[in-house]
């Protein structure tokens, strides 16, 4: 499990733990940590150029005593001083004692030596003390950067907190945080300008509270949730899902969605809807019937809505699926049907699955103003229908309907943007929650699957490929169980 945790919190947990630490002693663990993945990056330190670009806060001495460290070990290493007048003195003074210069961001951008010649640049130009995007004057001097660029906490101009990203930032092939993940570093559209991602351990984790604001689950933690069918199970206790998805326009959508509900790991699929024969005739495994959801036999959970249309026959699915006493999954048409107050009323888990265009239309905004503010807005949509949200995205979010923190799928690819892929989801969530899981971690676990699938499906995947994916991906996930004693 990653855990990333606010500012506000971070700030609070070095505070706690730097007052039982000598003066600087934090800081040089940040810096040890950072100069070794520079290396790690440079391969062999000795005789390369390092440019360090250094704002006015820590983060810039962090960059400062990192980039001392590479200098003694023979790197050319010049710091290029954003504010000269504001620079952290301990920091400074380290990297000239161990050989390395510093100029002003004038002289750097004169000339292409300083930051065209650098084989890796450190941006230690803001950390958690960042507010909004990169100034003009750190901005300019990027757009000469041609090295890989390792960043120090955070890439700078990304806001920590919410991953939104407020004018220009970083682009970096590499971050080190220290400490603790931050949000920005799992939330989209920040998490692409963090590249791949290390973090050093300072001695934080004591001081942290036990929950954190945001989380990705990793492999490990998937495998621990998914159901696995003991010696006297039989399909019922597996659980049986519901799918009410397709029309006479859209029966691809039906087979999709049934197809991924079949290795969702529940015991049946019953399929409701006018593409019943479609259906049978790709997934003879399924149970059928072209009646309404009510007049399909018992099911432990509903997966609602992929291509379910506008007519009178998917407003009466939405409304008898949302009426049934079981776990609800809503997708696609069946969102903008689904009653707010409806879904605010019923009692068993709704776990509702929108794109950034379809949230935008449920909290009346812009699809751009959803993908800028992706956080907030799987937040509100979560208090509003008092539902699970997920929210899809390159990094999908889970949110709650009680608070708590929100999930950020680590196995997101931009193979699974294909028309289809979100009913695969959908029948696959549907089963989980058939099998019993909570709708967070029915979500999550879904996601994460999902992803997995784009990942590993042959590329490019069309939809069906991905759910013929999920069984490979379920064993791949399921390899990093620990083994039970
Ligand atoms: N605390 C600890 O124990 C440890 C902390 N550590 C490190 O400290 C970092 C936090 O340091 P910090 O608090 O000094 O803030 P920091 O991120 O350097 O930025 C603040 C400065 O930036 C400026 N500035 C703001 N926005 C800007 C913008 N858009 N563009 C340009 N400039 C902007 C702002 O200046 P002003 O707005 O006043 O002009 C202010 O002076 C943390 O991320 C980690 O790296 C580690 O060593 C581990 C131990
Ligand atoms: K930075």
């Amino acid at each position: 499990m990653r855990n990333a945790y606010r500012v506000e919190v971070v700030r609070h947990a070095e505070r706690e733990l730097m007052a039982r630490l000598p003066e600087g002693a934090l800081m040089r663990r940040a810096a040890a940590g950072l100069a070794a993945a520079a290396a790690d990056l440079l391969g062999r330190v000795y005789g390369t150029r390092v440019a360090l670009l250094v704002g006015s806060g820590d983060n810039g001495g962090d960059a400062l005593y990192a980039g001392a460290r590479l200098a003694r070990r023979g790197a050319g290493v010049t710091a290029v001083l954003l504010s000269p007048d504001r620079v952290h003195p301990g920091g400074l003074a380290a990297l000239r004692r161990a050989g390395g210069r510093a100029v002003g961001a004038e002289e750097a951008a004169s000339g292409r030596a300083v930051l065209g010649g650098a084989d890796l640049v450190l941006d230690g130009i803001t950390g958690i003390g960042g507010r909004g995007g990169l100034r003009e004057n750190a901005a300019r001097l990027l757009r000469g950067v041609t090295a890989p660029v390792l960043a120090v906490d955070l890439p700078s101009g990304v806001n920590a907190d919410t991953g939104e990203v407020d004018g220009e930032a970083v682009r970096a092939a590499a971050t080190v945080t220290f400490g603790a993940w931050k949000p920005g570093l799992l939330v989209e559209p920040a998490r692409s300008h963090a590249g791949a991602v290390r973090l050093v351990d300072i001695g934080l984790a004591p001081y942290l509270p036990a929950t954190p604001d945001v989380v990705a689950l990793q492999h490990a933690d998937v495998a621990a949730l998914l159901p696995r069918p003991g010696t006297d199970t039989d399909k019922y206790r597996r659980g049986v899902v519901g799918v009410a998805a397709g029309s006479a326009r859209y029966p691809g959508a039906a087979v999709l969605a049934v197809s991924g509900a079949l290795r969702g790991g529940a015991g049946a699929v019953r399929y409701a809807g006018t593409a019943a024969a479609e259906v049978l005739a790709r997934h003879p495994e399924a149970l059928v019937t072209d009646g309404s959801p009510e007049h399909t036999g018992r099911v432990q959970a509903w997966a609602v809505g992929s291509g379910l249309g506008d007519g009178a026959g998917a407003e009466r699915a939405v409304r008898e699926v949302l009426d049934a006493d079981v776990p609800v999954l809503i997708d696609a048409d069946g969102l903008r049907l689904a009653d707010v107050d409806a879904v605010r009323a019923r009692r068993a888990p709704t776990v509702l699955t929108p794109h950034a265009g379809e949230a935008a239309a449920l909290l009346d905004t812009s699809r751009a103003a959803v993908e800028a503010g992706m956080l907030d807005a799987v937040r509100r949509l979560a208090d509003r229908y008092r539902a699970t949200v997920l929210l899809k995205g390159s990094a999908t979010l889970v949110a709650g309907p009680d608070g708590g923190p929100v999930r950020a799928n680590p196995t997101g690819t931009g193979w699974l943007a294909t028309a289809g892929s979100g009913d695969v989801l959908s029948g696959l969530i549907g089963a989980l929650l058939a099998a019993g899981l909570d709708a967070r971690d029915a979500a999550a676990a879904g996601a994460h699957l999902h992803g997995v699938a784009g990942r590993t499906a042959p590329a490019p995947p069309a939809a069906s490929d991905v759910a013929a994916a999920l069984p490979a991906a379920w064993r791949e996930v399921c390899a990093a169980r620990p083994r039970r004693a």
